[in-house]
């Protein structure tokens, strides 16, 4: 079963994910981030590797696609909140999403989703 991350992993394991340009959905405790790709379809083949990468982890982000901007968070249903398997799949997105350019001010502080005690179910 997989748990959601203690105070000392979100601590420790959050704030480099700001710096790579990962926001915060405090509402459902998930890391977000935002892309704006050249055209939709530079938007979708990102798209593509990303839906290859999580069925091999088994693992999926919850997205939305509004022409050549993809608008992604990655929290873990099963524990209903943030959990190890997000914070490995985050750098393996990133490696698939090329030069686009990262929409870091339509996002919250990742720094937000370090206090466990306001995250989601409170587990
Ligand atoms: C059985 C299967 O592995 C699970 O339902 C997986 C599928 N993908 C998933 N993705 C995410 N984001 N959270 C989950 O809890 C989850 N569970």
């Amino acid at each position: 079963m997989v748990e959601k991350l203690t105070q000392a992993e979100r601590d420790a394991l959050l704030p480099p994910l700001g710096e790579a340009g990962w926001g915060a959905d405090p509402e459902t405790d998930s890391i977000r981030k935002i892309w704006k790709f050249r055209s939709f379809s530079e938007a979708w083949g990102f798209m593509s590797r990303v839906a290859l990468l999580a069925e091999k982890m088994g693992h999926h982000p919850d997205w939305r696609n509004v022409y050549n901007v993809v608008d992604l968070r990655l929290t873990t249903h099963a524990c209903d909140g943030l959990s190890r398997l997000d914070i490995e799949m985050a750098p393996k997105i990133d490696a698939l999403a090329g030069g686009a350019e990262i929409q870091r001010d339509q996002t919250q502080q990742i720094e937000c989703l370090c206090k466990l005690e306001h995250a989601r179910g409170r587990g």
